[in-house]
């Protein structure tokens, strides 16, 4: 199996984690491991997402990866700072050449069939399919899964604790990304084990 896919089949659930303070980094990550989600997608999204990577990756069972990478400098920053593996919201040539030539899993956004099909020339068969929701759905990746059968995916954006089953139930699905594991505002680590437990739960296909 792939690094990719070990990864996408680890957890019906990756927490996309959007992360102000540092010092929540460690508590957000032990909830999540306690509840049994391993792999969490930081987003590069506030100034404090480096040294939540850095922090996060001490705790043990962590598997922490950076999100919202869109070039390769924010590519090096999160490796540079022990990010596991990569995900952003668009596939661009420059990201996915820096990303390959890394060697770190890597997942690409994808909504359209154009998309996929430039990320199979660069020889990608896993996907991140964003934004899902507002992208046309569960209808929209069956019609996308129909040509590209050997692709597979993880949708993210606008997925919820009570739609992740539908798509997880769908063939080309391995795992889908949320930020509801982890809501807003001061973490409360019992709710968020609580939510992660709930999450590791879901059924993949
Ligand atoms: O930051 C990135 O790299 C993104 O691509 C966006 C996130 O994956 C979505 O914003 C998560 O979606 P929600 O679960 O609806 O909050």
């Amino acid at each position: 199996m792939s690094p990719i896919d070990a990864l996408m089949r680890s957890v019906p659930v990756i927490p996309v984690l959007v992360v102000e303070d540092a010092a929540d980094a460690v508590p957000i990550a032990e909830a999540l491991v306690s509840g049994g989600l391993t792999a969490l997608e930081v987003t590069l999204r506030t100034p404090a997402a480096l040294d939540v990577i850095r922090a996060m990756s001490s705790v043990e069972g962590a598997v922490v990866g950076a999100g919202t990478v869109l070039n390769a400098r924010d590519l090096d920053a999160a490796i540079g700072a022990g990010a596991k593996f990569i995900v952003s919201p668009g596939l661009t040539a420059p990201l996915t050449e820096a990303a390959t030539a890394s060697g770190v899993p890597y997942l690409p956004g994808v909504a359209t069939s154009a998309d996929i099909m430039r990320g199979l020339d660069h020889g990608l068969e896993r996907f991140k399919f964003f934004p899902a929701e507002a992208a046309g759905g569960l209808k929209a990746l069956k019609a996308l899964a129909a040509p590209f059968h050997r692709v597979r995916f993880c949708p993210t954006g606008g997925i919820t604790e009570t739609t992740a089953p539908d798509w997880l139930a769908h063939p080309s699905v391995l795992c889908v990304g949320g930020s509801w594991v982890v809501p807003a505002g001061k973490p409360d680590p019992a709710a968020i084990r609580r939510l992660a437990q709930a999450a590791a739960r879901l059924r993949q296909a």
